[in-house]
Order: C-alpha cells, then sequence, then structure tokens
C-alpha cells in the first residue's frame, strides 16, 4: 500500500469550466473519478500525490465542460433529415412529416433512427438528451446501448398512429414503459405533442399522472403565430393562457419553444417557474419566430437549450445552438452583453439539468455528480490564440472539435472515435430507410 487512493480514472486538462461555482475556469487541474461518480477536482500537480487510477488521460490542450444536455429532440427524425426543407411548421407536419411518418415509422424505425442520433450527439459532446417520439421503447434501448443518458418521452397525440389508437392507449404505453425500466441512465417525462394536438381532457390526465409521479411535462408551446391563432379561434385563449387555466404550469413543465410572448406570458412564466426549451435553429429554419430570450433570462426563467429533431434543423449541434442563442439574444435585444458565453454554456448544461430534475446528477463538474464530461480539443488553428477558453466554445469552437465523452464515467468517445456504435452498421441501416422514403416520396 502506497497510502494513495485507488480510483478508476483521473483525467487531466488544461482548462475545466465546472459551470458551478459560475464563471470559472480552472487551469491545470485533474477530474478524478471513482464508480461513475466524480470524487473529486483538483490542480493536477497534487493529483498524483493523492490518487492512484486504473487509467489516467492527459488532455493538454483541451477544456472539460461538463457534457451538454440536449433538451428537444425528436432522435428518431434524423431519418428524415433534409426530408422537407423550407416550409413553415403546419404544411411541413400535415403535407410532409406526418404522412411520412404514416407510412414508415415503426418501432426498428426508431431504434435505428435514435442510434443515428446518439451518434451524433455523442460526437457532437452531448450526454443527455430529452426525446418525444412514437414508439419510445426503442429510443430507450438505443441510449442504452450507446451509454447516453437520456430523458425517454412518454408521448401523447389525439390521434392514432401505428404506435397507438388514442391518447389513453398512448398514456397506458408511455406509464408501461417508465414501469419496465429502472436503468440508471434513464429518466421519463410526460410527452403531451402541443396544444393544437392534445385535448383539455387528455391534458387534465396527464396532469393528474404528472403530479403524482412527480414527473416532468414536456410540450411544444408557443411555436408559431398560427398556433396562437388557431387556438384563439378554437378556445378564446391564447396557448399558454390555456395551458394555466388548465394547471400545466408548474416547475415540473419544461415548454419548448416558446416564441411569440407578451410580457404578461413571461411573467407567468416565471410565477410558476417553468422551464423553457429553446431552440434557436428549428425556429428560424421552420420561420416560426424568435424567443425573447434576453427579457426571459432576465426575469430569471430557466432555460436549456435544444436542437429539435433533424428534420427541422437539420443538425443535432449543440454547440450551433450555443452560438445562435448567443448571438440571436444580443441581436433581438440590442445589446450586445445579453448572453454572454458563460450563460450560454450554462443553458446548455446546467439548466436543461435543472428542467429534467437531473440537477442533483448531471449538468455541473463538481464532486459527488456523475461523470458525464466532455473534452474539447483547442490546438487547431481557428482556436489560436485563447484568451478565454468560455468565450471559443461559445463563439469559435464547433462540435468538430470534440475528442472525449465521458457518461456515468464511462467513456463513450475516445480521440473521435466512437466506442459503443458501429458507424458503417449505421450507415447500412441509414441507407437502408432513405431509400424506402425516397421511394414513397412525391418529390
Ligand atoms: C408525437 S411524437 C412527436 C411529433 O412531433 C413532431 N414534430 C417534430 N418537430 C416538431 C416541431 O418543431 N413542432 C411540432 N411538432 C414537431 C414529429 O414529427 C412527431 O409527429
Ligand atoms: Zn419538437
Amino acid at each position: 500500500m502506497n497510502g494513495l487512493q485507488q480510483i478508476d480514472t483521473l483525467i487531466e486538462a488544461k482548462w475545466i469550466i465546472p459551470i458551478e461555482p459560475a464563471e470559472v475556469v480552472l487551469n491545470q487541474h485533474a477530474i478524478a473519478i471513482d464508480k461513475g461518480i466524480i470524487q473529486d477536482i483538483l490542480p493536477a500537480s497534487e493529483a498524483s500525490l493523492r490518487y492512484q487510477a486504473k487509467q489516467t488521460i492527459t488532455l493538454n490542450d483541451h477544456a472539460l465542460i461538463p457534457g451538454l444536455i440536449n433538451l428537444h429532440t425528436h432522435a428518431a427524425m434524423t431519418l428524415m433529415r433534409g426530408f422537407a426543407d423550407d416550409i413553415p411548421l403546419m404544411a411541413w407536419l400535415n403535407q410532409r412529416i406526418w404522412p411520412t411518418e404514416n407510412q414508415h415509422v415503426n418501432a426498428q424505425f426508431v431504434l435505428d433512427g435514435t442510434q443515428l442520433a446518439c451518434a451524433e450527439m455523442i460526437k457532437g459532446g452531448v450526454t443527455c438528451f430529452n426525446d418525444m417520439y412514437f414508439f419510445p421503447k426503442s429510443c430507450a434501448e438505443a441510449a442504452i446501448g450507446s451509454g447516453m443518458r437520456a430523458a425517454i418521452g412518454m408521448v401523447v397525440i389525439d390521434f392514432p398512429t401505428a404506435y397507438a389508437s388514442d391518447a389513453d392507449d398512448y398514456l397506458a404505453k408511455g406509464l408501461d414503459l417508465r414501469d419496465q425500466y429502472q436503468h440508471p441512465l434513464l429518466s421519463f417525462c410526460f410527452a403531451p405533442h402541443a396544444p393544437y394536438t392534445v385535448s383539455d381532457k387528455t391534458f387534465r390526465n396527464i396532469l393528474t399522472y404528472a403530479e403524482q409521479l412527480d414527473t416532468p411535462i414536456h410540450t411544444h408551446l408557443h411555436e408559431t403565430q398560427d398556433e396562437i391563432r388557431i387556438s384563439l379561434e378554437s378556445t378564446g385563449m391564447r396557448p399558454i393562457e390555456r395551458l394555466q387555466q388548465l394547471g400545466l404550469l408548474s416547475p415540473n413543465l419544461i415548454a419548448v419553444h416558446m416564441t411569440h410572448l407578451t410580457d404578461h406570458e413571461i411573467k407567468l412564466v416565471h410565477q410558476y417557474g417553468c422551464s423553457i426549451a429553446h431552440c434557436p435553429s428549428s425556429n428560424m429554419k421552420l420561420a416560426s419566430g424568435l424567443a425573447p430570450v434576453a427579457p426571459v433570462l432576465n426575469q430569471g426563467i430557466n432555460v436549456g437549450l435544444g436542437t429539435d429533431g433533424a428534420a427541422s434543423n437539420n443538425r443535432l449541434d449543440m454547440f450551433e445552438e450555443m452560438r445562435l442563442a448567443a448571438l440571436l439574444a444580443k441581436a433581438t435585444s440590442g445589446r450586445a452583453d445579453a448572453l454572454p458565453a458563460h450563460q450560454a454554456l450554462k443553458m446548455a448544461t446546467l439548466n436543461g439539468a435543472n428542467a429534467l430534475g437531473l440537477g442533483e446528477i448531471t449538468g455541473s463538474l463538481i464532486r459527488g455528480k456523475a461523470a458525464d464530461i466532455t473534452a474539447v480539443d483547442f490546438t487547431g488553428l481557428n482556436l489560436a490564440p485563447c484568451y478565454d477558453p468560455a468565450s471559443h466554445l461559445v463563439y469559435t469552437a464547433s462540435r468538430e472539435q470534440v475528442s472525449h465523452v465521458w457518461v456515468n464515467g464511462r467513456m463513450l468517445l475516445h480521440e473521435k472515435e466512437l466506442m459503443t456504435l458501429n458507424p458503417v452498421e449505421l450507415q447500412y441501416r441509414t441507407a437502408y430507410w432513405q431509400e424506402r422514403i425516397a421511394a414513397t416520396s412525391k418529390n
């Protein structure tokens, strides 16, 4: 015995940005990991005097950040990437996406599409995603196989599909799935699709279960002007007002998009403690509108970032979402100090974890949390010089610079190589679906 503490892994890096405490950058530090948990963060010079690790990884030109959390996606929609571009949301759904889903989406489609999404997300530094899609058991299986952390959507929509016949059937299937999986990397959210596809009765039913089980509700809300118009015409209320009346507004609500908000609505969201999943790329590509992120953040609302699905983005790239969120907040508020780099990093990590009720487990690099870690390699000429690594991560770097990813201490990406998924197999399965979808498409 040499008096050193035995641990599984020691990661030494040039910089560590732990997110908690806020705006800290640690130079030449190390993270000690044992049994998937962060045991210690200490100066690299002291680490070898205190710990004996089975594996030591030295990252001389890298920054370590908490794994990125994609707070809103439809992972399996990677298989429809680039299939329906340049049309607005309602036409996109009604004319292109729903008919195609109706024809092709089954359990195997969701398994293959979600595996493809996991590969893309791991390569882009994402360690956790919040999903909403049909056949969520396939999503759970794909997430487990990839080693990622995932919040699985117990999806509900008030029309029949190959997955479920009616709202009660969707709900029963989601609850069964939740009972079936007691996996340390999986959590569950209720996922009613949107105010224009879910009835009052269904929302009330979901709320009853969500309160009983203290489980988040993940829903699209205030995505477009059309959604607000349709709601006013059919109920006399704006969508958020309707959800307030139904009792849906609470700290358990993850409201996705939230464009076209009045000042009163921003106050309401804050008052009820709801979280927002901001999806800047999807909002711009579908011309849905702009979320008023600067006033929302000023109000103190918890805002995370999401990519939405690859059929409306068309990437699952959280570096892109961080950069766009920061730039859009500045452009729309007319204030260059709106949404600085450290705040964008927090949105893409800790805020997402808090929205999902996972803030005690992941989202920052502190002792006792899971070792969900992303390493970014700063050796490229495009990152030179580096005065401030937080600035580079948001404004300069891209996902191509992600070199290593760990979830719960397990390495999923090593020097840009996937450890749990086989890219050749993914290409093969994707080509199969592309052929089938292309054959039935009118394009
Ligand atoms: C009921 S499973 C999810 C459902 O949502 C559709 N979808 C994907 N992206 C969006 C979006 O931005 N707004 C609304 N609905 C979206 C997806 O195609 C599935 O049908
Ligand atoms: Zn969406």
